[in-house]
């Protein structure tokens, strides 16, 4: 019996079984308990792959066949992606790990785009497919579409089965887009041409004909749609160079992917992301793609993970940060790095000085010679903690160590460059990626009994997720003249989640939220402490209360509650089992 469990993409389920191991008896054990399950005829196959390896998300439409996947050995992410626009979730993407100890499987229905990369260096996947009667239609998904920005584990080493009529989920579904038609052609008469309308799902073969080596170009082609699908073949037949292409080249408003044609002609602004391997960096990589080319900087490119590769920076050496900034010339520099070890700044107020206060400085300089804005991110440590009023931009900063004396510093250098800037000062990060209390609390539930954190600690916990989308959405209505937007929207501002905490309820709504996620939470209860009571080496504020009003105000932004957010972000984490796979149910 195969349990169900669902997910957050609507109709895709978790499939959880009994049976686990690699051999190939269980693996047919495996497809026989689907096919009395979900229904056969089907098709069943094992594919094998290599770390890296990444195979491009593809997706039914017609005739509508559902798929499952689990793997079989090793360990890879799978990546489902919802193309329907009817669908509660769709556009959006969610990604699994499925590995042979997790014996995770699962279920993709038709319209559900799933795509997958090993992480292990190798591993086996069961594959079953429902066969359906008549033709039904597969897609291809890009897998770097820039608007899906998915996360993907690792650069690709190798691109499995992404073919070029693959496309951009907005070119898929959007029923409000003229109609996209993809056209096969050949250099040989009669050849087979693919009409394909995405709006009404219809696609017709027009001529076939035995099959030949010759070479297949792609062209896609962009139509009326005010054209019905029936009026199109005919329009197809004529043009020169489409159908039975006896002289290759452009017809009319029909262009080759191999050409780059369909690339966006205006060039897009270029956003200079520094510091992204940092979980902040990660996040505005992934969102800020919306807006233009984003370029990551860092010093270890292993750890940004993301596409295109970064350029190196070393932020504490200003040669290396000038020569980044003239290389890349960016329209907008995002400034992502920080010495965020709060105890090693205190230590080495020499490396904090350089990372916190000099980097941004001449981040400022240098931005002004390329004519860029900057964006920047300060801390809620900048405040002494006094009081228990939420911190507005207006008080007076007073730090309490070298990490808020150096953040302030480096805010203060960016006010006084006269660049066109935003900085929102923020605090208490978390991501489902990099370290942090957040992750670490998860973690150490399953297996510690006690825990001790402060109960006189305030703050606010904000996704780097959320922080990243919504400056994402402030500077979209500025994308066609970001440092103007800046210029005349920009400003320091306070930004956070919503609402107000203790460390220690922070701590208890994460147990809960593990709880209700069926995580086997073995710790019961936080021990509270005094912070001074911690042995923690660094004075810190105690009220890191932010008052996001201002921003929240100015543009009309309705700010996430932090439970309602980090329940959000536990879910993700788990379902993406960036924690031990074996701990989720
Ligand atoms: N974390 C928090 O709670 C808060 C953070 N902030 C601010 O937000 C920003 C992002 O924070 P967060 O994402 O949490 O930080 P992380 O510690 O996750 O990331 C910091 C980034 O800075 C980079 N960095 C540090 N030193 C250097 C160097 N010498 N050369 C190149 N890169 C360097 C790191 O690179 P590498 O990966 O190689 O170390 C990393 O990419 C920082 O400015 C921080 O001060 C503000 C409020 C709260
Ligand atoms: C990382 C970690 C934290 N904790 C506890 C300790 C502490 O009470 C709480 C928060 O830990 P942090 O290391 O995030 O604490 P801290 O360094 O105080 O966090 C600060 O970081 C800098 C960069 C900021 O700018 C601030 O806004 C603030 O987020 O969680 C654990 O119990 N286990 C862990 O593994």
């Amino acid at each position: 019996m195969i349990h169900t469990l669902p997910t957050r993409i609507s109709g895709v389920e978790i499939l959880r079984s009994q049976a686990t191991g690699t051999s190939s008896k269980e693996a047919s054990a495996w497809f026989s308990a689907i096919s009395q399950q979900f229904g056969g005829p089907r098709r069943e196959r094992v594919v094998c792959t290599r770390a890296g390896q990444l195979t491009a998300p593809s997706y039914y439409r017609l005739g509508g066949t559902d798929r499952t996947l689990r793997c079989l050995s090793g360990e890879m992410v799978v990546v489902v992606i919802d193309t329907r626009h009817d669908s509660p979730t769709f556009a959006q993407w969610h990604s699994f790990l499925l590995s042979s100890d997790n014996a995770r499987g699962l279920w993709i229905p038709a319209g559900v785009a799933v795509g997958w990369q090993t992480v292990s260096p190798r591993a086996q996947l069961a594959f079953s497919q429902r066969l359906c009667q008549g033709r039904s239609q597969q897609g291809w998904l890009r897998w770097d579409d820039p608007q899906l920005a998915i996360g993907w584990p690792s650069i690709p080493q190798d691109l499995l089965e992404q073919p070029a009529t693959a496309l951009d989920l907005e070119e898929i579904a959007n029923p409000d887009l003229p109609c996209l038609a993809q056209v096969r052609r050949t250099k040989v008469p009669q050849a087979k041409c693919s009409v394909w309308y995405p709006a009404a799902a219809i696609r017709r073969t027009l001529h076939r004909q035995e099959k030949t080596r010759t070479q297949i170009q792609f062209a896609k082609v962009q139509v009326d749609a005010s054209r019905t699908p029936l009026q199109l073949p005919n329009e197809l037949s004529n043009a020169p160079g489409v159908v039975g292409a006896r002289q290759p080249g452009a017809a009319a408003g029909i262009t080759s992917r191999a050409t780059s044609a369909m690339e966006p002609t205006t060039a897009k602004d270029v956003i200079l992301v520094i510091g992204s391997s940092g979980q902040l960096g990660h996040d505005l990589c992934r969102y800020l793609r919306q807006l233009g080319t984003v370029v990551g900087a860092c010093r270890d490119p292993e750890k940004h993970g993301l596409l295109p590769v970064p350029t190196f920076v070393d932020i504490s050496r200003p040669a290396s940060i000038r020569t980044a900034i003239r290389k890349v010339r960016p329209k907008l520099i995002v400034n992502a790095t920080g010495l965020t070890n709060v105890d090693r700044a205190e230590k080495d107020p020499r490396i904090a000085q350089l990372v916190n206060a000099a980097a941004p400085a001449i981040m400022a300089e240098e931005a002004r010679e390329v004519g860029a804005g900057m964006i920047h991110f300060c801390t809620d440590m900048v405040f002494d903690g006094s009081g228990e009023r939420p911190w507005n931009e207006r008080d007076r900063p007073n730090p309490l160590n070298q990490y808020g004396r150096t953040k302030l510093l480096g805010t203060e250098a960016i006010r006084a460059s006269g660049v066109p800037h935003l900085i929102l000062r923020t605090g208490w990060l978390y991501s489902t990626h990099g370290e942090n209390y957040v992750k670490s609390i998860v973690d150490l539930c399953t297996y510690r009994s006690s825990i001790t954190l402060a109960s006189d600690h305030f703050g606010s916990p904000t996704s780097t997720d959320w922080l990243a989308r919504t400056l994402t959405e402030l500077l979209s209505s500025g994308t066609n003249d970001l440092v103007g937007w800046l210029a005349q929207f920009g400003g320091l501002y306070h930004l956070s989640n919503l609402g107000f905490a203790s460390r220690v309820e922070v701590g208890d709504q994460i147990i809960a939220t593990c709880k209700q996620l069926t995580l086997p939470v073995v710790l019961q209860k936080f021990h509270s402490a005094k912070q001074a009571e911690l042995p923690t080496p660094t004075p810190c504020p105690l009220n890191c209360r932010l008052d996001s009003s201002a921003i929240a105000v100015k543009f009309g932004m309705t700010l996430p509650r932090w439970q309602a957010e980090l329940n959000l972000q536990i879910a993700k984490l788990l379902d993406s089992s960036i924690l031990p796979a074996q701990s989720v149910a």
